[in-house]
Order: structure tokens, then C-alpha cells, then sequence
């Protein structure tokens, strides 16, 4: 049995406003009648003249389309196919449909971890997207690695995105003359120079890229190195060096960021005459472009003219195929301008490694749950990142305020967990994962037990009518899915945004979205507790059923009887049925 409500969009829809309902409020479809919940269910539409409910057909038993869903393989997918990894597959069948794991994973990948058989660990281990710092490495090293994934995802039928993250016009050390790391001593004397020195480079010295360094740092400043692992004391300027007595010692890494501190305060002034996007970074850009990246993180984001300068250049450069562009938020700046940037970006990253070297430490938990609500209401995925497992980089195990950090950034429902070093350069990168996994799905499982859902007021985002009438039918398929203890929610979306909308509402259900593209299905393997599938649609949404029914259950992935809350895009339309 099916139940289904149709929104009619009135032809002069334009001109019209969407009559508003009550967000929150669980009266928008009154569900009586439920003796048995999941068996029978009467939905009784009350909206007004714009809803116009219809009941469909029951799905006749054993319709299948594609009589041959039974041996499609997560490898070779036909037309008539459906395209899912493994992992996720195996996820669903161990877990169920409401333990499957709802935070992304994002992996960066370095050293430790650019290997075939490494990627293909992680992708194994649950990474949804690769990251790839244009920090580090040549533009010939991220190219193998991008098409190490890709023959990945070709492969093994895996939909792991790419994200390229841009160097930035930050301020940084050179490259340690070769050696992997350096060790500082308490009140030793180092020197920080914009002159280029020969081989064997002197002791204690330090390459910095920014010509005006000397002139900028006054004798009494603190520099911090990558955001306080490492601290100095400037004593002396001699020209171009400027020699730094250690005052916290610690490992200094090639290409670590440096800040100025003076009175107390970052001094600011020769960043902001600093381009966002330097010259350097639109080489990477173009690189990303033509490689067909999934994701551009732009770091030290300041304002949302700059996303909207290279959202155009992306449009005017990409022809057609979209990247989707991440703020990152780890400036002063960016916290200032925090709605406008999110506003105009496709994302945004809480990238706490530099926050924390801008704004002092005990402030970044107050800023990370603002960027994480702030990006959730205005329905943008969130990545928090930085030092989740740090001290994973060199042990098997990670602290206990490790385990509850992660977890505050699952309670807060970000879209995305971030791995660093833990997975580009350490010791145990499978494990820093496992860990990652364990502990998120451990967590969204209490919380769901719990149901201490926060009530989050979801403002309209949406401009036209069409997306206010998506939201709503969004809004509402979630909170049936929630009323009815559905199993999952379908979506069945060509861009992708229904999809978005759904994972919004943070629904208790898994949410399958299926959609028409590898780039699409890509891209939504960022987004809170979306499980994306390729498949190609009919226009006729109970034909899609059909075929998504018989191949789903052909692969053991649903059974007959579960509970299912279906949505599209093409046709504006909300669908309660059990499995038939
Ligand atoms: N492509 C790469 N090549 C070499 N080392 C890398 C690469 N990517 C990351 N790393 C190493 O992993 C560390 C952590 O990565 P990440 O957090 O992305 O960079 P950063 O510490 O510069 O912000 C880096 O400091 C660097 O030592
Ligand atoms: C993710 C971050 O950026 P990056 O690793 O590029 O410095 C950060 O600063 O936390
Ligand atoms: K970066
Ligand atoms: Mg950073």
C-alpha cells in the first residue's frame, strides 16, 4: 500500500508566495490511524488549495523492471543498474538501514597514504573524500594521486571525491633543506631569513616566504609556528635574518604557517594587504579545474568576494562541469564576515589549526559550534577539521579528549570529520580511520537513542517559489520519516539539492539518494547521512520505485515490508509505502 501527496504547482507560480507554515510544527500532515504503525498508515493531507493529494497504486508484487537486477555488481552498472559501493553496501547489511553512519569522513592524503593499495585501505576503511593539500607535494604528486582514486572509484566502484585545498598567501617556513622535520631545543637561537641559503644549509636556520618578513617583526614579537606547536621570542633583527630564541620547543615541519603576536594581539596589517587567492593558487586552481576535482577549498577565506570571483572563474572555466567551492574558516577576518562567506560559498570548513594560531585557543570551541549552526540553517555541508586524533600520528590510540572531541563535532551534527596528519604523514592512518568510524557511529547511535534531537529553527533559504516548495516538502518528508520511524527516506534528485534539503533536516532515518551522475553522487558523499547511488530515471517516479525496489532487494540492501519515505525532484511529490 502507498500513500502519496502531490504538490500542484500553480502555473502562475512565479507570482506567487508560498503560504507559510509552521516550521515546527507536526500538524502539517496529521497521521491518525496507526494500529499497527508500519503495516497501516492513512495520511490525511490538510494544506491548503495549492496541496492536492492523489493516492497511487500499490507497487504490484514482484514488478521488476530489470529482471536482471540480480547479477548487476557494484562493478558493472548498465543502464538499468544502480551503482553503490561496496563498503556502504556491507555498511547496511551489518548495520541495518538506521545504524548505517551519517558523518562523512575526509581523509587527507600524504606520504603515509598515496599508495594504491594504501587509498584503496581508506577508501575500504569508509574516506568519502580525498583531500590533497597544495601546501605540500607538486602538482605531479597530486596528479597520481587524483588518478589513483579515480581508477579506484572506476575499479572497485567506490565514489570517493576529491577535495584540493589551496596553499593560501599565509605566511610559512620553507622546506627544512630536505629533512622530513625539525627538532627545537628551550632558548635556542634560530634564524628566520628571507635569504635563500646554499647546501649544506646552515644550523638552525629557517627560510620564510614572505619577503617583508624583517621589516614587518619587531624585536619582543612572538612567532608562532603552525599555530603554537611551536613558539619563538624575536631578539635581534640583522638585515634580512631575524634570530628567535625558543620559548616552547617542539618539531618544526617544511612549509609550517607562522603568526606574529605582539602585546598580546596577532598583528594583522600584512595580512590583510595579503591576495586570498595568490598567484600560486590559481595555477592550483587551474590544475584542480582540468583534473576535474570535486571540491576547492579556498584557505584564509576573508570575504564572500572573493568566493564569488572564483565561482565565476570555475563557471566560465570548468564548461559545465560543477566544483563545488569550501570556505575555510580560519581567519579573524572570516569569522567577522562568517554569514556572507558561508552565504556565497558551497560549503564551509572549520579549519582549526590556523583558527586556533588567530583567535585564542579557548575560543575555537565557541566558533566551531557557531560556523557548524550557522552552515547547517543556511544549508551548506561543514567540515570541522584539524587535530581530531593528533595525537594518533604517533600512537595506535588516541586520548580520551580525543574520542570527546570527535564526538562534540558528531553531537553538533557537521556534515564532515577532517583527518590531517593523522592520515597524510602518521604512523597509523587505518587506525586513525577505524577510530574516526567507531566513534561516530557509536555516537550518532546514543544520540538517536537518546533523542536528544536539539530543535534547530531552520529559516527559508530558498529565493524562488520552486525552492521554497522544496524545502517544505523536504521539511515534511523528514518529519514523517521521524513520526513514522521510517526506514529511509528516498530521494530521487538530478542536482542533487532535494537530496541537500532532506540531509538538512538531520532525519533519524538514512536518507538514499539516487541520482543521475558519477560527479553528482560524488558530491553528495560529503553530506550528512546521504547514501548516494548512480541510477538512470524514468520521468515516471513509480516506475523508479519499481526498479529501485527489485534492485535494491535483488542485492539484499532493503527487504519487503520496510518503510520507506520517497521524494524527487522531477515531480514535487511526497510517497509513504512499505517495500512491496
Ligand atoms: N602532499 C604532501 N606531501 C608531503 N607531506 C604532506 C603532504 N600533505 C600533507 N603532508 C604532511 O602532513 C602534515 C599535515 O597535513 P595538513 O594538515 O594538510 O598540512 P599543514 O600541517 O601544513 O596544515 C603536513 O604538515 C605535512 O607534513
Ligand atoms: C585545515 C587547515 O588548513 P591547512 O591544513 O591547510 O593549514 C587548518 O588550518 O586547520
Ligand atoms: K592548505
Ligand atoms: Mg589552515
Amino acid at each position: 500500500m502507498s500513500q502519496s501527496l502531490q504538490f500542484i504547482t500553480p502555473s502562475r507560480a512565479p507570482y506567487f508566495t508560498l503560504p507559510k507554515f509552521p516550521r515546527r510544527s507536526c500538524t502539517l500532515f496529521p497521521v491518525i490511524n496507526l494500529p499497527n504503525t508500519k503495516r497501516s498508515i492513512t495520511i490525511t493531507p490538510s494544506l491548503s488549495s495549492f496541496l492536492h493529494a492523489t493516492s497511487s497504486r500499490s507497487l504490484p508484487s514482484g514488478n521488476s523492471q530489470t529482471g536482471a537486477a540480480g547479477v548487476v555488481s557494484a562493478l558493472s552498472v548498465g543502464a538499468t543498474g544502480i551503482e553503490v559501493d561496496a563498503v556502504t553496501e556491507a555498511e547496511l547489511k551489518e548495520n541495518g538501514f538506521r545504524s548505517t553512519r551519517r558523518t562523512k569522513l575526509i581523509c587527507t592524503i600524504g606520504p603515509a597514504t598515496c599508495g594504491f593499495e594504501q587509498l584503496e585501505a581508506l577508501a575500504v576503511g569508509g574516506m568519502n573524500v580525498a583531500r590533497i593539500n597544495m601546501c605540500h607535494g607538486s602538482r605531479e604528486w597530486h596528479q597520481t594521486v587524483i588518478e589513483r582514486v579515480r581508477r579506484l572509484n572506476d575499479e572497485k566502484g567506490f565514489a570517493v571525491a576529491i577535495m584540493m585545498d589551496t596553499e593560501g598567501s599565509e605566511i610559512h617556513m620553507g622546506d627544512l633543506g630536505g629533512a622530513a622535520s625539525a627538532k627545537t631545543e628551550d632558548g635556542e637561537i634560530w634564524t628566520f631569513s628571507v635569504r635563500a641559503f646554499g647546501t649544506p644549509r646552515p644550523e638552525r636556520t629557517i627560510n620564510v616566504n614572505y619577503d617583508g618578513f624583517a621589516e614587518d617583526v619587531k624585536v619582543g614579537d612572538e612567532l608562532l609556528v603552525d599555530g603554537g606547536m611551536v613558539r619563538f621570542e624575536v631578539t635581534e633583527k640583522i638585515g634580512p635574518d631575524v634570530k628567535c630564541r625558543c620559548t616552547d620547543p617542539g618539531l618544526l615541519l617544511p612549509q609550517a604557517n607562522l603568526t606574529l603576536w605582539r602585546n598580546g594581539s596577532l598583528v594583522s596589517e600584512r595580512n590583510a594587504m595579503l591576495p586570498t587567492i595568490s598567484s600560486k593558487d590559481w595555477l592550483d586552481i587551474d590544475f584542480g579545474i582540468a583534473e576535474g576535482v570535486d571540491f576547492i577549498a579556498i584557505s584564509f577565506v576573508k570575504s564572500a568576494e572573493v568566493i564569488n570571483h572564483l565561482k565565476s572563474y570555475i563557471a566560465a572555466r570548468a564548461c559545465g562541469s560543477e566544483i563545488a567551492v569550501i570556505a575555510k574558516m580560519e581567519s579573524v577576518d572570516s569569522l567577522k564576515n562568517l554569514e556572507e562567506i558561508i552565504q556565497a560559498s558551497d560549503g564551509a570548513m572549520v579549519a582549526r589549526g590556523d583558527l586556533g594560531a588567530q583567535i585564542p585557543l579557548e575560543q575555537v570551541p565557541s566558533a566551531q559550534q557557531n560556523i557548524v549552526q550557522l552552515c547547517r540553517q543556511l544549508n551548506k555541508p561543514v567540515i570541522v577539521a584539524s587535530q581530531l586524533l593528533e595525537s594518533m600520528i604517533e600512537y595506535p590510540t588516541p586520548t580520551r579528549a580525543e574520542v570527546a572531541d570527535v564526538s562534540e563535532a558528531v553531537r553538533q551534527r557537521a556534515d564532515a570529520l577532517m583527518l590531517s596528519g593523522e592520515s597524510a604523514m602518521g604512523q597509523y592512518p587505518e587506525k586513525a580511520l577505524a577510530v574516526l568510524r567507531s566513534v561516530t557511529v557509536r555516537i550518532e547511535k546514543w544520540w538517536r537513542e537518546e533523542k536528544c534531537h536539539e530543535a534547530m529553527e531552520l529559516p527559508d533559504v530558498g529565493t524562488l517559489f520552486a525552492d521554497s516548495i522544496s524545502e517544505e516538502i523536504c521539511n515534511s518528508a523528514a518529519k514523517i520519516a521521524n513520526n513514522l520511524e521510517a526506514d529511509a527516506l528516498f530521494v530521487y534528485t538530478k542536482t542533487g539539492h532535494m537530496a541537500s534539503l532532506l540531509s538538512q533536516c538531520r532525519p533519524d532515518c538514512p536518507i538514499f539518494a539516487f541520482t543521475t551522475t558519477t560527479s553528482v553522487r560524488r558530491r553528495l558523499n560529503l553530506q550528512w547521512g546521504l547514501i548516494p547511488f548512480r541510477l538512470s530515471f524514468y520521468d515516471d517516479m513509480d516506475a523508479n520505485l519499481n526498479k529501485t525496489f527489485s534492485l535494491l532487494k535483488a542485492r539484499g540492501m532493503i527487504k519487503s515490508g520496510d518503510l520507506v519515505i520517497a521524494v524527487s525532484d522531477m515531480l514535487q511529490s511526497i510517497k509513504v509505502m512499505n517495500v512491496p
